[in-house]
């Protein structure tokens, strides 16, 4: 057993065989070289050399996954996410120091502006080991056989940590980190408890079925309330907490000074002002003497714990009954087991729960074991969704050749009035065959301009291997690249790779075109694209919401122009969720995004970051405009010359409102494309077009079509060519939005062969466009839209009349409901994983089936009770103008004396009234 010392006294404990046993190494960091005077990063680097050793033989591989964890810390904005990553990193040896977010000196917050502001920003992901040294598949049991007496956390494992923001407007930002982790820690303030930011990503982690553990943070604060927040985890988040850890008040309601662990039966307690790397523990006897009170509870938690993990798991009930029904009896190992087993099959909905106070370096290292021993490595995580071929299932499905099948059934159907294209036997074997020549698979969730290194491409490789020098095909952009170099990230520095395996995470250097969110394939044979249906593999994929609020951005001279626009296509590269426009009349630059400090942190990375020399207008809301009846169909012919090359083609165009009321419309032969996008309905029809189809290359063409151009190119033309029309309203200048467009062409007469060029195309449709929406302002007229967000409102009883009141009053919302019962399905997640959506939500938890310790300020010795129901948490969600919700914060923090917090998400874009228009549109003028 392994010595804590404690102001130099020996082992205060001896636990006895089969307990689990924290070594001596476990809480301590491993020594570096004392010559080594460079920074602490690279002072750990040396240490983690065995990295490079990733493109090893497959059984090592599939060891070193066993090993693997790629986890994330989720939770609401300052619960302390980043002071708990600093200790991680300290305790694992990564850092010799432990950071500060108050003074701007961690590791994971590592650009300027994350600094400055003391928030996180961008998620970074870092490599590190627990516990520390090295991940060797010689060390613990092997692949698959899990020695019953030693705890995972016995042995070194890879912690790929992904470090998520927590702040409303980066919530694409934390679905897409979300998407590649195997599982999470969701860290809560043991104050405020589960707040509304946390019930949010909680359920959008849900949503991707992602592995959990619960760490209450905090609990030194004053009025932190560990058994209520417990509660609230069952009431709020859904799921059942097993209390694994409770905290220790010295003396029962003195300061916080450790956590009584109810799986390994024993006091761990931190010594005040250190560290953290010295831990005391103490075993039940010795807990007894110590602390009588905290003893009791710690067997009520144990019991609890048995109870709770018997109703759903077979194996820890004949595990209880071999130990005679005494649940005290049960080995700490067999708990682990079934706790595992829980975390795994979700279905039991059962969350461990942890409790700590990073600030106070209390409780990290336990949080460590609990990421090792209860979270999944990459083969035991749920199955990563793609989508193939418009057909979505599981990665897994799709390798063994499962969802192919289904795939080759829908290809098989015929679509109405179209001949079915090939035998299902035929594409079946086909696409297996497609299959079998993938040798890599990998989503790009990040993109980050390096000042030195250039841009990296954070990857996440799902299965094959990444090698260095492979041809990668993104079939996102439909485009290959090379990757010349691959890398290892620790935070800010890096080691140079040969392969990156599945499973893993790491970073490509040298990508030009890929961006955040991208798919990367590479497979075998020397064609230049993957074979069908390989082409359309994607991971995971997300929407991205349509952006509310946007800004002028102007380079300060013509000759910086290129430059700006070279720094936003970077930083949309990065941000797929920042949006950049240019007004075709007034030449003026657009960059649009989610909120108001998402175009802040745009700004500054612009600016400060990639020094484009550039400034940007106010920050503005984002309004539409839509039409209100149907235009005539308007007839435009182009003919001019372009370049020197003569270009003609005519097209027929017909706006009319796109809404719930909207009748589809009929699909025929003659119907080329329908797609919507961003809110509009874009509809092709060129009746009589007579398309051929190379059985060859399946790529369809037509006598009336100049030589050389297809079908997809003629369409796509067109398509652009209304778009282009649709970005700026008729009357207000604002996009369109719920506007459907049909472009007729007819064959005979408004196609001129060499002379129709797409751009000639382009140029027909977006004049015919633009013209029918004029026609219908002076019709029926249009009319201007706004945001309307989903807010959901954490308030507590005290303060609910009010801010109901401001709501509803003040701001023009409505109040869609008051607790919610049921947690709600992560908003953002709409149309990412119809599987996780149709579920039906389960039923609520009953609180007081749950067991909580009692917090000390509950207990009749200590001073006045706070009467339970004025704090009783309790939920708002209305729906609500985002222009009444700018600078919503303070005002309600005021209304709630400081409490209160809230989320929101864009709901739709509405209709304003006459009324409402002109009171906006006043100001917006007075504002120019
Ligand atoms: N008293 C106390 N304060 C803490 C504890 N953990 C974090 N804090 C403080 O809480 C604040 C927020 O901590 P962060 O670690 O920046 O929180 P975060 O969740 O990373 O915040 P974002 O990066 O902005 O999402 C800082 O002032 C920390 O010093 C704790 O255990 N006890």
């Amino acid at each position: 057993m392994g010595a804590f010392p404690w102001h130099g006294r020996g082992p205060v404990v001896a636990l006895p065989p089969g307990m689990r046993c924290m070594s001596s190494n476990l809480y301590k960091i491993p020594t570096l070289a004392k010559n080594n005077t460079c920074s602490s990063l690279r002072g750990a680097r040396s240490d983690y050399r065995q990295l490079q050793r990733f493109s090893t033989s497959r059984t090592s591989q599939n060891g070193a996954l066993d090993r693997t964890r790629n986890i994330g810390i989720i939770a609401h904005i300052d619960a302390g996410k980043t002071t708990t990553t600093e200790r991680m990193l300290f305790y694992s040896g990564f850092t010799r120091r432990i950071g500060d977010v108050d003074e701007g000196s961690t590791v994971t917050d590592f650009l300027p502006a994350e600094r400055a502001r003391g928030i996180t920003i961008q998620s970074a992901a870092i490599t590190f080991h627990w516990p520390p040294g090295e991940v060797d598949e010689t060390s613990g049991p092997q692949t698959g056989e899990q020695n019953e007496k030693a705890p995972r956390s016995s042995y070194p494992h890879t912690i790929n940590l992904i470090d998520t923001p927590g702040h409303a407007d980066f919530t694409f930002e934390v679905m897409r980190s979300l998407r590649i982790l195997d599982g999470a820690v969701c860290i809560l303030d043991g104050v405020a408890g589960v707040e509304a930011q946390t019930e949010k990503v909680w359920n959008q982690a849900s949503t991707y079925r992602i592995p959990r553990v619960i760490y209450v943070n905090k609990l030194d604060r004053d009025g932190a309330a560990f058994g209520r927040t417990v509660r609230e985890v069952s009431t709020r988040l859904g799921v059942y907490p097993a209390v694994c850890q409770i905290p220790w008040f010295h003396g029962g309601n003195g300061p916080f000074v450790g956590v009584a662990d109810a799986i390994n039966l024993q006091g761990l307690r931190w010594k005040e002002g250190e560290d953290g790397r010295t831990v005391k523990m103490s075993n039940l006897e010795q807990l007894e003497a110590e602390e009588p009170a905290l003893a009791a509870e710690l067997r009520r938690a144990r019991i609890a714990l048995v109870e709770l993990l018997s109703e759903h798991d077979e194996d820890i009930v004949e595990k209880f009954f071999e130990c005679e029904e005494d649940h005290l009896a049960v080995l700490p190992a067999d708990i682990i087991a079934s706790l595992r087993r829980c975390v795994l099959d979700q279905s039991s909905r059962i969350v461990p729960l942890f409790a700590g106070a990073s600030f106070r370096n209390m409780g990290v290292q336990p949080l460590l074991d609990s990421v090792v021993n209860l979270l999944p490595s990459p083969p035991e995580a749920p199955d990563p969704e793609v989508s193939i071929s418009g057909v979505k299932g599981g990665l897994r499905d799709l390798l063994s050749g499962d969802l192919i099948v289904e795939q080759s059934k829908k290809a098989s159907v015929p679509a109405k009035g179209k001949q079915p294209k090939r035998k299902h036997g035929a594409l079946q074997s086909s696409s297996r065959d497609a299959i079998s020549k993938l040798q890599s698979c990998a989503l790009a969730f990040k993109v980050v301009n390096d000042a030195k290194r250039g841009v990296l491409v954070y990857v996440r490789v799902y299965s094959g291997s990444l090698d260095r020098n492979s041809l990668l095909y993104n079939t996102n952009l439909q485009i290959s690249e090379r990757a010349p170099r691959l890398l290892k990230m620790y935070a800010n520095d890096a080691v140079e790779v040969d392969s990156i395996p599945a499973g893993h995470i790491g970073v490509v250097v040298g990508l030009k075109q890929t961006r955040t969110g991208d798919t990367l394939v590479s497979y075998s044979g020397n064609k230049a694209t993957p074979p069908e249906p390989l082409i359309s593999l994607q991971l995971r994929p997300i929407a991205v919401p349509p952006p509310v609020f946007f800004t002028s951005v102007e380079p300060h001279s013509l000759s910086e122009e290129k430059r700006m626009h070279e720094s936003l296509a970077l930083l949309l590269r990065e941000d797929p969720s920042l949006h950049v426009s240019v007004d075709e009349e007034s030449g003026q630059t657009l960059l649009s995004g989610m909120g108001e400090l998402h175009l802040e942190i745009a700004r500054d990375r612009l600016i400060n970051d990639l020094k484009a020399k550039a400034s940007m207008g106010r920050i503005e809301i984002g309004y539409r405009e839509s039409t209100l009846g149907i235009s005539k169909p308007i007839t435009k012919l182009f003919d001019k010359e372009i370049a020197g090359r003569k270009g003609k083609a005519c097209c027929t165009a017909v706006v009319e409102p796109l809404d719930e009321q909207s009748t589809p419309q009929e699909q025929d032969e003659a119907t080329l494309l329908d797609e919507t996008y961003d809110g509009n309905q874009i509809i092709v029809r060129a009746p009589g077009l007579q398309i051929d189809r190379s059985s060859r290359t399946d790529e369809e063409t037509s006598p009336f079509l100049p030589p050389g151009m297809d079908t997809v190119t003629f369409r796509t033309a067109l398509q652009n060519g209304a778009m282009a029309a649709l970005a700026r309203g008729p009357q207000f200048t604002f996009p369109m939005h719920n506007t459907r467009v049909t472009l007729t062409i007819n064959p005979a007469t408004d196609l001129f062969g060499n002379e129709t060029t797409t751009s000639a195309l382009s140029s027909a449709a977006r004049q015919a466009t633009a013209a029918a929406l004029q026609d219908v302002q002076f019709g029926a007229g249009t009319t201007m839209m706004e945001p309307v967000m989903n807010v959901i409102i954490s308030v507590d009883e005290a303060s609910l009349g009010s801010v109901v009141h401001d709501i509803s009053s003040s701001r023009g919302g409505h109040i869609i409901s008051l607790d919610e019962e049921v947690p709600l399905a992560g908003t953002d997640a709409a149309g990412t994983s119809e599987s996780a959506l149709e579920e039906e939500a389960p039923p609520p938890i009953d609180p007081s089936r749950v067991y909580a310790p009692p917090d000390p300020f509950e207990t009749p010795s200590v001073g006045e009770e706070i009467p339970a129901a004025a704090s009783r948490p309790r939920t708002i969600i209305a729906k609500v103008p985002l222009k009444e919700m700018v600078g919503y914060l303070r005002h309600l923090r005021s209304l709630t004396a400081g409490r209160g917090t809230f989320v929101m998400t864009v709901d739709r874009f509405e209709n304003m009234s006459a009324q409402r228009q002109k009171a906006v549109l006043t100001e917006l003028r007075g504002g120019f």
